[in-house]
Parts: C-alpha cells; structure tokens; sequence
C-alpha cells in the first residue's frame, strides 16, 4: 500500500480506535448533562457481548449535509446555521456542514459558504464539507473550510449519475484536490457510496469495494467512508464487505455510513463495532437520503445511534438530550416527525 502521508484533524488522536477488552470502560453514559435522556434498562437490553467493541466511537454528524441536500423545499441558511451551532454544543466532534458543489445539480447546498462563514465554529469541533472536484475545493477553503470529504462510489452508474463521470475519472479529479489540500494542510476524507448495493447496477462486489477504498487510501484520504447508500445491507453484506476492505485500508481508518432504508442500519453499524470500526456517521432525526439514489432514506438517526452506544457502554462525548433537542427544532423547522426511533419513544414514555 502507497505510503502517502495523511493529514490529521485535531481530534483524531483522541479519538483512534482501542481495541478493547472491555476493561476500564468509563461507563459514563452521557457526558455532560444526562437530565431526561432515556437509559437502556438492563432487563430491557438484548446480552451482547462487548468483548470487541472499541471504547469509544467517533460519530460523524452529516444530517447538515445529507441531510439537508434532499430536502425539497428551500431550508433557510439561518435554520440551517442554527442547526449546525446547536449541533456544536451536543459534544460531537465532528459536523459535516455543507457541500461545495454545482448549484445546478443541488440546489439545496447553493448557500454553501454563507453557512460556512455564519456558523461559530467551536475549537475541538470540525466541520468538513464536500468537494467534489479542484473548483469546490477552491471554493471551500475561500469561505473558511479546515477539512473536506472528496466522494467517490464503487459502482460506474452512481458515479455517472451523482459527479458525472466515471471512477476513473473521478479519482483523477480526486487526485488534483488530495496535492491541493496536501498544500494548503488540509485533511482530506474519502466517501466510497453504494458499498452493498446500487441503485443503478444492484449487487456491487466487495473486491470493487475493496480496490475503489484501497486507491482512495492509497491518495492520502485520513479516513475511508463506506457508504450504504440506499441502506440495503444486511449484517452479512456488511460482514462480507468489510472483510474485504480491511485486507486493503487498517480498520482504524474506515468508517461505515448506514442510510437506513430497509430498517437494517443499527445491525449493521454493531457488525461494524464488532468488527473494530470506531466510526460512524449518523443524521440527526434521521434526516435525509441521497439525491442520486431515489427512495433511499436517511442516514440511521443520531439519537438512535448514541443511545445504542450508551447502552454498549461505548463513550461517545455526546449529549443524548441536547441532540434530542436539536431533533426537535430541525423537525419543527422543516414540519416533519423525526425518524429517530428514540425521540418518538420519549414523546410517547
Ligand atoms: C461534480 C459536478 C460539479 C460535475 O458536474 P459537471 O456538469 O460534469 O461539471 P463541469 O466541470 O462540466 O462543469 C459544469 C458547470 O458546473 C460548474 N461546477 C463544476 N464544479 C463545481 C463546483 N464544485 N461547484 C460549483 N460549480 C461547479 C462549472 O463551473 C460549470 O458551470 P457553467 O460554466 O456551466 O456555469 C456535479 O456533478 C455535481 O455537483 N454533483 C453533485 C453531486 C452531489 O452533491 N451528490 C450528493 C452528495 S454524494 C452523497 O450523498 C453520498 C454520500 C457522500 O452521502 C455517501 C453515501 O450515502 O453513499
């Protein structure tokens, strides 16, 4: 594998994943103030062995982008500002903010750099954006961008569809922002999409998972994130796929992406746990889908994945219910229900 050296954010030292025997696990459920955020009863909790599960985990929040970039209606750069500075104070570390690409193609994610240069960025937080090619990565870093996540799939026809060109292309394009950000010092995340299924091609084979990640890596990206893009996978897809991935990228650089379509995204995401994944990205309230993938629901909700963590023991820094409260306030400012299973629980309990 291509020693290309890797830039790191801040946080990654802390955060890298511990292999973990389950010793000295701090069991601090909610960092921060608990107050009313549900706790996982033990009678209730299925007997999971935590024998391999990192200590901790790094939720990446994309719910700003991912999120965002479906909705049909016009969000508000001020709703969407609020949202990322309320999402600031949960404790997560890490807050995928906008995507700097053609207006034409996403118009939701046209007021890129007033979200950038209007939301307080908090030190220990960062906030990557998307670039697909040199022009948005230019872009980005003009209006204040510190990290970017370049985005590429291991399937032909998503790649056509969602950036307009083929893999091979793509990683050319790839290749020109990865010297650009080495330059300018700036940490580079990689996407891979459509991992266990493609909206255009079906089944898509995890060597291609393999090899597509493997070059991404090979580029510099600090961190490979393995897409479900339409959120079919099951946990043995995902077993499968990512026994082929981590025999070309060391697991503690992968993180796993679950859209959570078929309702799977949680089994998959402990698969990955019990695999030595310490990363995981997740949309507040569940928000989202895929522009490029028609019918794919969001992200698995954050709210959902950190109550899972807690009820694992697994430290995450985030504040359960400062989240919750943020699920709120995107959910009324978009009038829809959350699909945070967690946050419909507690309106119910
Ligand atoms: C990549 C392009 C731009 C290629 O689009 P293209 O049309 O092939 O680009 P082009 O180079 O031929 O340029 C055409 C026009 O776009 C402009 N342009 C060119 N680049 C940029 C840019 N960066 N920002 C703003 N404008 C740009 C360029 O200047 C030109 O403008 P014109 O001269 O016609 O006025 C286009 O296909 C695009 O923007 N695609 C957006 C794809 C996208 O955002 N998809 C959703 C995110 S991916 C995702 O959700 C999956 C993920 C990450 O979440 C993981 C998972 O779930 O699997």
């Amino acid at each position: 594998m291509a020693a290309a050296r890797r830039l790191l954010p801040r946080w990654a030292a802390s955060l890298r994943p511990v292999s973990g025997d389950g010793a000295g696990r701090d069991g601090a459920a909610y960092p921060g103030s608990a107050r009313s955020a549900p706790s996982c009863r033990s009678s209730l909790c299925p007997q999971v062995s935590t024998a391999s599960f990192p200590q901790r985990v790094k939720v990446v929040e994309v719910g700003p982008r991912d999120g965002l970039q479906n909705e049909q209606s016009v969000v508000p750069t001020a709703v969407k500002i609020r949202l990322i500075d309320m999402l600031s104070e949960t404790g997560l570390p890490v807050i995928e903010a906008t995507s700097f690409v053609s207006p034409r193609w996403v118009p939701q994610m046209a007021d890129h750099a007033e979200v950038m240069q209007g939301i307080n960025k908090l030190p220990g937080v960062s906030y990557p954006v998307l670039t697909p090619n040199l022009k948005g990565f230019r872009a980005a870093v003009a209006a204040g961008a510190n990290e970017v996540s370049i985005f590429g799939a291991a399937s032909e026809l998503f790649t056509k569809k969602n950036i307009n060109c083929s893999i091979e292309e793509s990683l050319e394009r790839f290749s020109e922002v990865m010297s650009a950000a080495k330059a300018a010092s700036i940490p580079v995340r990689g996407y891979v999409s459509c991992v266990l299924g493609c909206p255009y091609e079906g089944k898509i084979a995890a060597a291609k998972v393999a090899e597509v990640s493997k070059k991404m890596y090979s580029m510099g990206c600090y961190e490979i994130s393995l897409g479900d893009t339409i959120g079919i996978g099951t946990p043995g897809s995902m077993k499968e796929m990512l026994t082929a991935v981590m025999k070309e990228v060391p697991v503690g650089a992968l993180a796993v992406h679950c859209h959570d379509t078929y309702g799977q995204a949680l089994a998959n995401i402990l698969v990955a746990l019990q695999m030595g994944v310490s990363v995981v990205d997740a949309s507040v309230a569940g928000l989202g889908g895929c522009p490029y993938a028609q019918g794919a629901s969001g992200n698995v909700a954050t709210e959902d994945l950190v109550y899972m963590l807690n009820g694992l023991g697994i430290h995450t820094g985030v504040d359960l219910q400062k989240l919750m409260d943020t699920g709120t306030f995107i959910c009324n400012a978009l009038n829809r229900r959350t699909n945070s299973k967690v946050s419909q629980a507690a309106c119910r309990l």
